[in-house]
């Protein structure tokens, strides 16, 4: 049995920018959404990600082609059937006027509530849960217009699940968390995704994030095309680093990371292992050195010597030993020379 929640048909979308005018972004999208993975949609900035997440959440009418939601038209269900099955969490702030982050949250339960909207024993234990479950239960009590732009945006998590979906599009979840928080939702976004069967879609920048937790990525490019597999897949087939290529900015395949090209200034051999060393890489490649381990015939040595105080870094240029005491005085040193 197939376990497609959300489907794409041959899929064009975009806008009506006048009565005859169609302003394509992306065209030609056969894709499926299945139960339990977490998938996030990636590209740069304008390639289309929001008008996707749009389109498949019904808000917005595809130019062709068409989504179904277990087999359904999305645009044929009733806005209260596909409230129950499907939420979406915007990126854009939204005036909530003077209501209690509880509030706002009890709101994802309208599609299940009565006439009046009374909340069950259930729906009140239903949003409990998933206010704890983005660690916000502290923020329930305080009004939504003083919170900060995270706590904002894990209440509207919050909301969503509340909303106890099949599918949950996020646009952007993380983009105003500190990094620990961002790690934190990504994390339980998977963990949902994998206890309650949910398929989860998020759009996000965060490439490094979506590269190590993500079951799968949709990567959409420039010239509209969205590329469908798991992330290493997308790595090695450098759909990665062609969707993201840019003057001066360059996807470095063996860390999984952006490096800006900078002028080479020299090589230098590293002797040593740890946290130390992996941080004297990274200062050293940031102001422009090549790093080496085991090439002893090179003019300039690096040992990095640690004991359980402090670091210590013994440089040897053309035979002649200078100790460093931090990184810092390393660079310093290296720009002399
Ligand atoms: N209402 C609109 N009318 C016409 N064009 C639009 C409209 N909204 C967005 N666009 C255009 O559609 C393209 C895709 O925009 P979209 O916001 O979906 O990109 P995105 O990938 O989400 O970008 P970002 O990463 O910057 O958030 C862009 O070129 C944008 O200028």
């Amino acid at each position: 049995m197939s376990n497609s929640i959300l489907t794409t048909h041959n899929l064009t979308i975009g806008y009506k920018t006048s009565r005859k005018t169609v302003r394509c972004v992306a065209s030609d999208i056969s894709v499926s959404l299945q139960a339990g993975e977490l998938v996030c949609l990636l590209g740069p900035n304008g390639a289309g990600k929001s008008t996707l997440l749009r389109s498949l959440a019904g808000m917005q009418p595809p130019i062709a082609g068409e989504v179904r939601l277990l087999g359904e038209n999305i645009y044929k269900l009733a806005p209260q059937e596909l409230a129950k099955c499907l939420s979406l969490v915007l990126t854009e702030k939204v005036d909530v006027g003077m209501l209690s982050a509880y509030t706002l949250v009890t709101l994802g339960r309208y599609p299940y509530t009565d006439w009046w909207g009374n909340l069950t024993p259930e729906d009140e234990a239903i949003v409990t849960w998933a206010i704890k479950s983005v660690g916000a239960l502290y923020l329930a009590q305080r009004q939504v217009s003083e919170l900060s732009d995270g706590e904002r945006q894990k209440i509207m998590i919050a909301r969503a699940l509340a909303q106890s979906p099949i599918v949950m599009l996020l646009d952007e979840p993380t983009a105003f968390l500190d990094l620990p928080r961002r790690v934190e939702i990504m994390q339980l976004l998977r963990q949902l995704a994998q206890e309650t069967n949910q398929a989860i879609l998020l759009s996000t920048h965060d490439l490094d994030l979506a590269l190590r937790l993500a079951d799968k990525v949709w990567l959409l490019t420039a010239n509209g095309i969205l590329h469908v597999g798991v992330p290493e897949d997308l790595v090695l087939s450098g759909a990665f680093a062609d969707s993201f290529r840019s003057e001066g900015v360059e996807f470095d395949m063996f860390s999984g990371e952006f490096n800006l090209h900078t002028s080479h200034k020299g090589d230098i051999n590293l002797i040593g292992e740890g946290i130390a060393s992996v941080w004297t890489t990274r200062a050293l490649e940031r102001v422009g050195f090549q790093v080496y381990q085991g090439k002893n015939d090179l003019p300039i040595s690096i040992e990095v010597i640690s004991n359980s105080k402090q670091f210590l870094w013994k440089i040897t240029n053309n035979h002649n030993t200078y100790t460093c005491n931090s990184l810092s005085e390393i660079i310093k040193f290296l720009n002399l020379l």
